[in-house]
């Protein structure tokens, strides 16, 4: 398997992601059922402790399911273990293996399969496409925000994963450099072409990445669309707040 950027291959060449899930902590109960196809971005907004990151975990394979199924293409993936699923997470303070640099770090999942040496020569193109050559010696902690997105995004999509799940990806971000991130991220998401899914609490975040929107409400699901569909019939309160409130 090359582990090389892929040239954008427009949706073709990449599986769908379907997901259909019942978990639960304790008397916490989540639910939900959704598709996304390659190229066509979700974005899952809902309130604190609704069960948004609990959704990626169960995805990533970090949370076992009570009931339902994951699939990837043709691939059933909920009962493999996370490093078999080939999905990519960026999470929300991005981790990054600390006592790495940022060259070792992008060279992770290359080093998994073979040599030091080879994993640092596969993991050249990730930093030169994702601007890191100049910080490719620096550990995560001599990283700015944004910087360190980009790491554990170039980390990420280094793997080759046929899905990327991407929680708060702005959050841990000032509000100056968040426009900008968010326009350069746009463009790795659409770019690595796969299905993608992003956890956010902000219309914002969700405009400029996403194509639809999936809102969770105490663990349901209480409305699917795009955001102008939203925001023209809003099935809760909690939406019709959502897109009265200002964002950044
Ligand atoms: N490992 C766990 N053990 C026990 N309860 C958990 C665990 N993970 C999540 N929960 C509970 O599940 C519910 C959903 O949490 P989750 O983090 O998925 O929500 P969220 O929508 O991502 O919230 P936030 O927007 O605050 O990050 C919460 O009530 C949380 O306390």
């Amino acid at each position: 398997m090359s582990l090389e950027p892929r040239a954008s291959d427009a949706a073709g060449g990449r599986p769908g992601l379907q997901v259909d899930l019942a978990l639960s902590f304790g008397a916490t109960r989540i639910a939900a059922a959704f598709e996304v196809q390659p190229g066509c971005p979700l974005a899952i907004i809902g309130p604190n402790g609704a069960g948004k990151s609990s959704v990626l975990a169960a995805i990533a394979g970090l949370v076992p399911l009570d009931a339902g199924a994951i699939s990837i293409g043709s691939r059933r993936v909920d009962a493999l273990p996370p490093e078999h699923r080939r999905v990519g997470v960026v999470f929300q303070d991005y981790v990054l293996f600390p006592h790495l640099n940022v060259r070792d770090n992008v060279a992770f999942a290359a080093r998994m399969r073979g040599s030091r040496a080879a994993a640092r020569v596969a993991a050249q193109p990730w930093l030169e496409r994702y601007d890191l050559v100049s910080l490719a010696d620096r550990l995560p902690s001599e990283l700015s925000g944004g910087q360190r997105q980009r790491a554990a995004l170039a980390r990420a999509l280094a793997a080759d994963p046929d899905v990327l799940l991407l929680d708060e990806p702005m959050s841990a971000l000032d509000v100056e450099v968040r426009a900008e991130m968010r326009t350069e991220l746009a463009i790795h998401v659409r770019d690595f072409g796969g299905a993608t899914v992003l956890v956010t609490h902000s219309p914002a975040d969700a405009a400029r990445l996403a194509d639809s929107v999936l809102v969770l409400e105490a663990g349901r699901v209480t409305q699917r669309g795009t955001l102008d569909e939203l925001r023209a019939d809003p099935a809760t309160p909690y939406v019709r707040r959502l897109l009265a409130a200002s964002d950044d």
